[in-house]
């Protein structure tokens, strides 16, 4: 049994609007092992986002303890978090996020510009992220020259290209036709199964958490068991 790469108990998410208290997520406990490709489901509004921000260290826990890759994380300050995301996870967005001025490359590089590295090592690094996921040939290409699904690609490279354990997806295949959308879920199949990467990935689509290895539904915040069909 692999050490697992996120714990949490109790995790739970409030917020104050106005007069009353919104909870998007109540008292959750979670374990994904290493290597796990692990979707959730639910609802607009069950705490999905909510979920993601908190296992990615953009947000914090109003309580409730959250250990991902070694680290508790519900106890870093918001410096601390930042510094540990940058080493630690790799975000990838539903509409790919990517800046249209730059290249392929350049885009994939932006995340190693916060680290001391020589050029030619950055170089390297950024070449291999792209071969991985298949774009070694679109180095130079700008995003508006690549289509939806390459366009992804390049995305995943960036996420990727600092090496993190975990991947946390926002409904990765939400913008793309079926073709695309099977060719990013193999990939995101093999980043967990042959690299060993964690992935969590958000989806509406039920084909989509099919090729995931297992499957979490939320609901008003709480986790609930996949419903007998
Ligand atoms: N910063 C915030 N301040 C106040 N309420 C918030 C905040 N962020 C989220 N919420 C509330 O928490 C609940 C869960 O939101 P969340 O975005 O996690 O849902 P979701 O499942 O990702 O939904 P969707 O599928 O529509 O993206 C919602 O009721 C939302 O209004």
């Amino acid at each position: 049994m692999k050490a697992p790469m996120i714990t949490c108990r109790g995790l739970t998410k409030t917020y104050q609007k106005g007069s009353t208290l919104v909870t998007p997520l109540e008292a959750l406990d979670l374990d994904v092992p290493t290597g796990q490709f692990l979707a959730l489901m639910g609802p607009s509004g069950s705490g999905k986002t909510t979920l993601l921000n908190l296992l990615s260290g953009i947000d914090s826990p109003t309580s409730g303890t959250l250990e991902v890759a070694g680290s508790d994380i519900s106890k870093l300050t918001r410096g601390q978090l930042t510094q540990w995301r940058a080493r630690n996870v790799g975000y990838i967005f539903q509409l790919y996020h990517l800046v249209p001025i730059l290249t392929a490359s350049e885009n994939v590089e932006l995340p190693l510009l916060l680290d001391p590295m020589s050029k030619k090592e950055r170089r390297a690094k950024v070449e291999a992220a792209l071969d991985l996921v298949g774009l070694a040939d679109r180095m130079d290409h700008r995003p508006t020259e690549l289509s939806g699904g390459q366009e992804q690609r390049v995305a995943i490279a960036r996420a990727l290209v600092a090496d993190p354990d975990l991947l946390v997806a926002d409904e990765p295949t939400g913008d793309l036709d079926r073709e695309s959308a099977t060719k990013i879920l193999e990939l995101l199949q093999a980043l967990a199964h042959e690299h060993g990467k964690t992935i969590v990935m958000v989806t509406h689509d039920p084909r989509a958490a099919d090729a995931a290895d297992r499957t979490l539904h939320l609901e008003k915040g709480l986790l609930i068991t996949q419903p007998t069909p």
